[in-house]
């Protein structure tokens, strides 16, 4: 976004985490504060970057590599985002060529490594590492944007830190069992929507244990927690079916994004929750409809890591305010 004709044309790299689609921003040089109605109208296709679930801006950090900050689609900021802190995490990591990065968020810093070394840098060409927006730039400019791994998919592991798991850190509006909360959820009448877990994972979220999965019902029930009075400050709604003790198949209905295709900071508060009431042990794969995220609670530091893909799918310029 310009704020005025000096200024060049904002670079961005439209990046995924298992589907989770980012616009990512870098903001060393250059601050990067859009209102929640510019956020808006970039997340509306007219926009034409695509539609995005949330609009991420790299800062940098006395005490981290870097600060990210995470906008909502619908224009708030949050605290974090884990499938962000995974595609950030690869950047910094390509740029800064560390074994390990320090991602700070409004909710706490992460570090961030490599699962397994990707299979060969696809092409030449740099990576897209956080280099000076004027690098960004030629290679924006040179039409390909991000090198040649737009084609590659990378795992990169984030440890989370610990779930937050007191009726207030969630937080609930009032005091209660995190491990079963009562929740009367409107009109529907559904008993898969009884005694859902309650986690913090930084954000808030609502797990709920059932097999009913389909849009319809994911987003009539999403939309009607995400709201509701028990939550203060709105909700991230999981509608997680237990497979079997080690695999969770998961949809998030996301405060402030809807029905996304994957949902990190969800799965880890699905295992978590699930663990809690004994449906799974401490490390499971969460299948989303945008991939699969390997999710293990650690028992010795109390930590969640999560495990799974990013990918980078191109780059442009934002369009101006
Ligand atoms: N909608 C979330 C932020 C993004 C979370 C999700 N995309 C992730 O990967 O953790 C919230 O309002 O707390």
């Amino acid at each position: 976004m310009k704020s005025n004709m000096s200024e060049p044309a904002r670079p961005y790299i439209r990046m995924n985490g298992a589907g989770n689609a980012f616009i990512v921003v870098q903001a060393f040089e250059q601050p990067f504060h859009p209102t929640a109605d510019q956020v808006r109208a970039l997340a509306d296709p007219a926009a034409g970057l695509g539609g995005f679930d949330q609009l991420i801006g790299i800062e940098p950090s006395e005490t981290a590599d870097a600060f990210m900050r995470v906008w909502n689609a619908d224009g708030s900021m949050v605290q974090t985002c884990g499938n962000a802190l995974r595609c950030v995490g690869w950047l910094m990591l390509e740029a800064t060529d560390k074994e390990e990065v320090v991602i700070d968020t409004l909710s706490g810093p992460t570090t961030a490594r490599r699962a397994s070394l990707p299979s060969g840098r696809v092409g030449s060409g740099s990576p897209p590492g956080l280099t000076t927006a004027a690098q960004t730039q030629s290679r924006v400019g040179s039409g390909d944007p991000a090198g040649s791994t737009t084609a590659a998919q990378h795992q990169v592991t984030v440890d989370m830190g610990a779930p937050r798991l007191e009726w207030d850190q969630v937080p609930l509006s009032e005091e209660m069992d995190t491990r079963g909360i009562e929740l009367q959820v409107g009109p529907i009448d559904a008993p898969v929507l009884h005694t859902p877990g309650a986690v913090s994972m930084g954000n808030p979220h609502v797990v709920f244990f059932t097999d009913r999965q389909d849009d319809a019902f994911v987003r009539g029930s999403g939309s009607l927690v995400e709201r509701h009075p028990l939550f203060p400050e709105g909700v991230n709604v999981g509608f997680a079916h237990v497979l079997s003790p080690d695999h969770i198949r998961l949809r998030v209905w996301e405060r402030g994004a809807g029905l996304t295709l994957a949902c990190g900071t969800g799965a880890c508060a699905a295992l978590v929750a699930a663990a809690r009431r004994g449906l799974t042990g401490r490390k499971a794969v969460v299948t989303v409809d945008g991939g699969q995220l390997t999710i293990e609670w650690d028992q010795a530091t109390n930590h969640v890591f999560m495990t799974g893909p990013v990918q980078v799918e191109g780059a442009g310029f934002l369009p101006e305010a």
